[in-house]
């Protein structure tokens, strides 16, 4: 399967790579391609003709930004017609998309960052494909982590959440880290001790509970260590910042479109 990749930059190039390394003949396109000559490395073909690359597409994946994608999509248009075009653009809803390249089939998909390590967490919702082709984009998807079919409705929440949460995530394993500074202990132990206990929650999450409290309430031991942690945390309103930065990333992400419609 051909895929090609529109915009090698931050996560254009993260999803170049994954797929290549997951057996993808996979081109990428860049205005300056030489900034990510490493790509070849893992089997990337580097492309500057984002038409070209199209044509001898069977997928195409849009990573440039929000208000690029009119622009690309305009030109590849006519390379695109009764092909799969995966929009991975905040905030650009399916039928603006449409409305660029009407004769393409499309996907708006939001991964993460952590397609990098392959654990993105991919959110997808599409009109257009059959059940063949969702399972063909599902595969791809997995190649660089879990994705799950949403309905459009949801994809400016899940941009606030997934799409932005590894910045969110960064900045309380910064905390953690630091904390652990604060109490004396040498950095790499620090950091090596908040990313595994952050991971270990995270997989309890999965795999064991329904709910985060259940796991709180088992490392609380009553008049131990914990509670007293979780009273300064508490009294921080941690839980307030973290629900306003979703809040806020959301309400970002819907005015993208509105902010894009008009300026074309
Ligand atoms: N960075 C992230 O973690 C995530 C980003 N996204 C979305 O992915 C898109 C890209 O975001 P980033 O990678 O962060 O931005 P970026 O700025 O790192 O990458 C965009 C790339 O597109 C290239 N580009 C611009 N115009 C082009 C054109 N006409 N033809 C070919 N390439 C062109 C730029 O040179 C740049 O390398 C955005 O729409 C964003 O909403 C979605 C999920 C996560
Ligand atoms: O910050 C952004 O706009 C993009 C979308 C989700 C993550 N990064």
């Amino acid at each position: 399967m051909k895929v090609a990749v529109i915009g090698a930059g931050t996560i254009g190039s993260a999803v170049a790579k994954a797929l290549a390394e997951a057996g993808y003949q996979v081109t990428a396109t860049r205005r300056h391609i030489e900034k990510v000559k490493w790509l070849e490395e893992a089997g990337v073909r580097l492309e500057r003709d984002n038409r070209k690359a199209s044509e001898e597409a069977d997928i195409v994946i849009i990573a440039v930004k929000p208000n690029k994608v009119g622009k690309v999509l305009e030109e590849i248009r006519e390379k695109v017609k009764d092909k799969i075009v995966i929009s991975l653009a905040a905030g650009i809803p399916l039928k603006l998309l449409k409305e660029f390249a009407p004769e393409a089939k499309f996907v708006r998909a939001m991964p993460n960052i952590a397609v990098l390590v392959k654990e993105s967490f991919t959110a997808y919702a599409t009109q257009d494909l059959s059940e063949e082709e969702i399972e063909t984009v599902e595969k791809l998807f997995s190649a660089f982590g879990k994705c799950l079919r949403i309905e459009e409705e949801y994809m400016d929440a899940i941009t606030g959440l997934s799409g932005s949460g590894p910045a969110y995530v960064s900045v309380f394993l910064e905390a953690m880290m630091y904390g652990g500074l604060k109490v004396g202990l040498p950095r790499d132990i620090a950091r090596l001790a908040a990313a595994q206990t952050l991971l270990g929650t995270a997989k309890l999450l999965l795999e064991l509970g329904d709910h985060p409290a259940e796991i709180r309430d088992m490392v609380i031991t009553p008049g131990g260590t914990t509670i007293d942690g979780i009273f300064e945390l508490e009294e921080g309103k941690i839980r307030t910042a973290i629900m306003k930065a979703i809040d806020a990333a959301t309400k970002k992400s819907k005015i993208l479109s509105t902010r894009i419609l008009n300026s074309t």
